[in-house]
């Protein structure tokens, strides 16, 4: 901000630089209870990085444009949120990566909402920068406590479905609107009779003229409870609960659980407030809850303006989610491996360490805090089986909507080649071989007894998702490669 006349006392009135008012000290030294947060800041041309990162840090703290005499009336310089450290953003020139420490009384405790609006509230108008991107934050123990976090996890979701040792499979129902409850339900029926464990609503299936909710609800429990039968295996759906209000939510969900489902599914874009009532209500009626990010690249995918996914898969794990849609790397959407293997640490483990390679900026102490599931989908096929498994790991639930309902044999078919792919791939991968050098060999000894998977391997054989990732880690490797 151009600033006339030199200041006076930093209380007297008049428009002084972020800087001087107190948002900036690099000797300051972040306490184990602050909230911090890593921005990657371009200012406008002409603009002081400094300046911009003191700016970030008053304006997404306690500042306004000019000296308040105000201040003198709270603890300001406790409150003051402080850039501690700036550093050039390697191989970007004109961006820096801003660290800004919040203390803790700055925020309500058990509130996404009340982070967020602080956090990123306002501050990403502002004038002098060009962009602003919320990298990453550390979260303190302090402040995680006053979260429940996923109501059911990783272990409890398995003992629930009584299902150990692989991931588990799903599927999307396609096309995603327009079919009428009663062939909603045969698409659910014939993907979990041959060998699914989950299916699910797309994020756009609420309550529309071609199929009202109750409608659909009964029809998938009904295809549920069927191939339960049929297969002796625990079966789901997530049936999205998504609504215009609350009210309708939770009606919606408290029908789910009069059916007996054992999960329900909540859009991102229900908001955070939505989502932490949904949590609690999931908590209460031991319900699993899956959240599809809907919406999310809006905001998450540019490396210079935004926020990173990884910041709201951290938000997620705090709001309470049991299941996040985290990437699948060779689908058809968005998704870097090392960007997306820190979005599936976040998730999955207790503690984060620092790992700026796959965008960790912080180590994170989840203090307790169940673990979500992540879950890959979008554009996904069985022929991908020993690349999904290698770099996502075993907790994980893969999603094939398309590769599922897109088999030429039917549905039950597709169903059947992705059951046999994945377990053919954790026998190989428990027996010790390389399953990412001999995959196709894998595969293709199996499907000679499995001709829905010969048939998958066919159809899909030359499909890559092969494009360059818009959202890549930026750091300087400390490791010295020979
Ligand atoms: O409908 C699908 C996938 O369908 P299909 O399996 O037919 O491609 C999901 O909405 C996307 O996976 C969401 O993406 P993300 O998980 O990245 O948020
Ligand atoms: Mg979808």
């Amino acid at each position: 901000m151009n600033v006339a006349s030199p200041p006076r006392g930093r209380y007297d009135a008049g428009v002084m630089k972020y800087k001087e008012m107190g948002y900036f000290d690099l000797d300051y030294q972040p306490k184990q209870t602050d909230i911090l947060a890593c921005f990657r800041v371009t200012p406008q041309e002409g603009v002081d990085p400094e300046e911009a990162a003191a700016a970030v840090a008053g304006e997404s703290s306690t500042a306004t444009w000019t000296v308040v005499w105000t201040d003198r009336l709270t603890a300001a310089d406790m409150y003051r949120a402080k850039c501690y450290r700036i550093d050039p953003v390697p191989g970007a020139p004109g961006s820096w990566f801003a660290y800004i420490a919040y203390d803790l009384d700055l925020f309500e405790p058990g509130s996404i909402v009340n982070l967020s609006a602080s956090i990123i509230g306002n501050v990403f108008g502002f004038k002098p920068l060009k962009a602003l991107r919320l990298e990453d934050m550390r979260l303190p123990v302090a402040y995680v406590k006053t979260f429940d976090g996923p109501a059911t996890g990783i272990v409890v979701e398995r003992e629930r479905l009584d299902k150990f040792g692989r991931p588990l499979l799903g599927a999307t129902v396609k096309p995603k609107l327009g079919l009428s409850g009663r062939n909603y339900g045969r698409v659910v029926y014939e993907a979990l009779k041959g060998g699914l464990d989950f299916t699910k609503d797309d994020e756009n299936i609420n309550s529309q003229p071609f199929m009202h909710w109750r409608d659909r609800f009964l029809y998938c429990m009904e295809a549920v409870n069927r191939a339960q039968a049929m297969t002796g295996e625990v079966k789901g759906t997530y049936l999205n609960v998504s609504a215009g209000t609350m009210e309708d939510m939770y009606e919606r969900a408290e029908f789910a659980k009069q059916l007996g489902s054992t999960i329900i599914m909540i859009d991102l874009v229900i908001g955070y407030t939505a989502i932490q009532s949904m949590s609690k209500w999931a908590r209460r009626n031991d319900m699993i809850l899956h959240l599809h990010r809907a919406g999310h690249s809006t905001y998450t995918r540019q490396k210079s303006h935004g926020v990173s996914f990884r910041v709201i898969a951290k938000w997620m794990r705090l709001a309470g989610v049991d299941h996040i849609h985290a990437g699948t790397v060779v689908g058809k959407l968005e998704g870097d491996p090392a960007t997306t293997a820190g979005y599936y640490d976040i998730c999955r483990e207790p503690y984060n360490r620092e790992q700026l390679e796959h965008g960790l900026f912080f180590e994170q102490d989840w203090a307790g805090l169940r673990r979500m599931m992540p879950v890959a989908s979008g554009g996904i096929h069985a022929g991908q089986m020993h690349q999904l498994l290698t770099l996502l790991g075993e907790d994980v639930v893969l999603q094939f909507g398309g590769g599922t309902i897109g088999h030429p044999m039917g549905i039950a078919a597709g169903a059947i080649a992705n059951r046999v792919a994945l377990e053919c791939m954790v026998l190989a991968r428990n027996e010790g071989r390389d399953i990412m050098a001999e995959g196709p060999d894998i595969l293709a000894a199996a499907a000679r007894h499995c001709t829905p998977l010969a048939q998958a391997l066919e159809v899909w054989k030359d499909v890559t998702f092969d494009y360059a990732s818009t959202d890549t880690p930026d750091f300087v490797s400390t490791v010295s490669v020979s």
